[in-house]
């Protein structure tokens, strides 16, 4: 678990601003927010021995837009990605990608139909080169005596190259992981999935512990892909990040969804800065 971070001053005062806006919930998302619904969560439950952690959770992943996964520690955002990525199984309720149900499904079969995700320990292959790393997401190339079989890995190798340079990791390719500084494990963690070639991206707190040119080449990846097509859902604990990429928040507590709505509505909720910044009283 991560600290939270402490915001701007300014961040802060606009999230406690009182608002007579309601909050949307989920089932009534603004259609000016995104697109069609990728990924769709019904009524999803999960409990660790007494703690229940997903409480009747229902949330819709709009196409092409940055959703943000906000609440204190412990609110069971991780939990939820865990769940969605099938390296854990809900006791009850549904995931539909696209329509699908991805209930029951393992983690490689979801990922092998376009969600893929980053997790907060990174969980790279430490001992393997950046290269390798990265290509051990890509579909296997036939072998090179096979027809084209050379051509496939050359296309795969230039194609590496051109995720590295995205990413900030050119020159880096034949470097271990564990030989790297942290931001660029963090970038190596994107590399891998970008090389995936996900439609949709769940990225678990990306940004923490970047410094600022670092953040800035995170956005610009972010951005750029996003206006691609990819969507993104993040979990993020720093108001200041979430204000600059979210377009819609999700707010998490206790595994509850309590709001799911526009980042101004959601952050200027007066009970959710309270319940954000542990105030009792809330
Ligand atoms: N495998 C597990 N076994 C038992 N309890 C767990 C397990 N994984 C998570 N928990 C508990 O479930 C709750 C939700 O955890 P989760 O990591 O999903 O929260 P989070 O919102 O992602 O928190 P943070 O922002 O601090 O990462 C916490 O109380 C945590 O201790």
């Amino acid at each position: 678990m991560n600290a939270l971070h402490v915001p701007d001053q300014a961040v802060i005062e606009a999230a406690a601003i009182p608002t007579n806006a309601g909050i949307e919930l989920s089932g009534k998302a603004d259609p000016k927010a995104g697109g069609e619904v990728l990924l769709s969560i019904r009524n999803l439950n999960k409990s660790f021995g007494g703690l229940k952690v997903t409480n009747d959770v229902s949330l819709d992943l709009r196409a092409g837009i940055v959703t943000t996964l906000v609440g204190p520690n412990g609110a069971g955002k991780t939990t939820l990605f865990n769940q969605i990525t099938g390296h854990l199984v809900p006791e009850s309720g549904e995931i539909l990608w696209q329509g699908q149900s991805l209930i029951g499904k393992k983690h490689f079969q979801i990922s092998r139909l376009g969600v893929a995700r980053t997790f907060q320990d990174l969980r790279l292959f430490s001992h393997m080169t950046v290269e390798e790393n990265v290509l051990t997401v890509m579909e296997p190339v036939s072998w090179i005596w096979q027809p084209g079989g050379r051509a496939g890995r050359t296309e795969r190798r230039d194609r590496v190259e051109q995720i590295l340079k995205r990413t900030g990791l050119a020159g880096k390719a034949q470097t271990r992981a564990i030989d790297l500084a942290y931001a660029e494990r963090k970038f190596l963690s994107m590399a891998r999935i970008m090389a995936a070639d996900a439609r949709i991206w769940l990225l678990d707190e990306p940004a923490s512990g970047l410094d600022r040119s670092s953040y800035e080449l995170f956005l610009d990846l972010l951005r750029t892909e996003v206006k691609k097509g990819v969507t993104v859902c993040i979990i993020e604990h720093n108001l200041d990040i979430v204000v600059g990429i979210s377009d819609r928040i999700a707010f998490l507590d206790q595994g509850k969804l309590l709001a799911d709505g526009l980042p101004d509505t959601v952050l200027k909720d007066p009970h959710l800065a309270a319940i954000y910044f542990g105030d009792q009283a809330a």
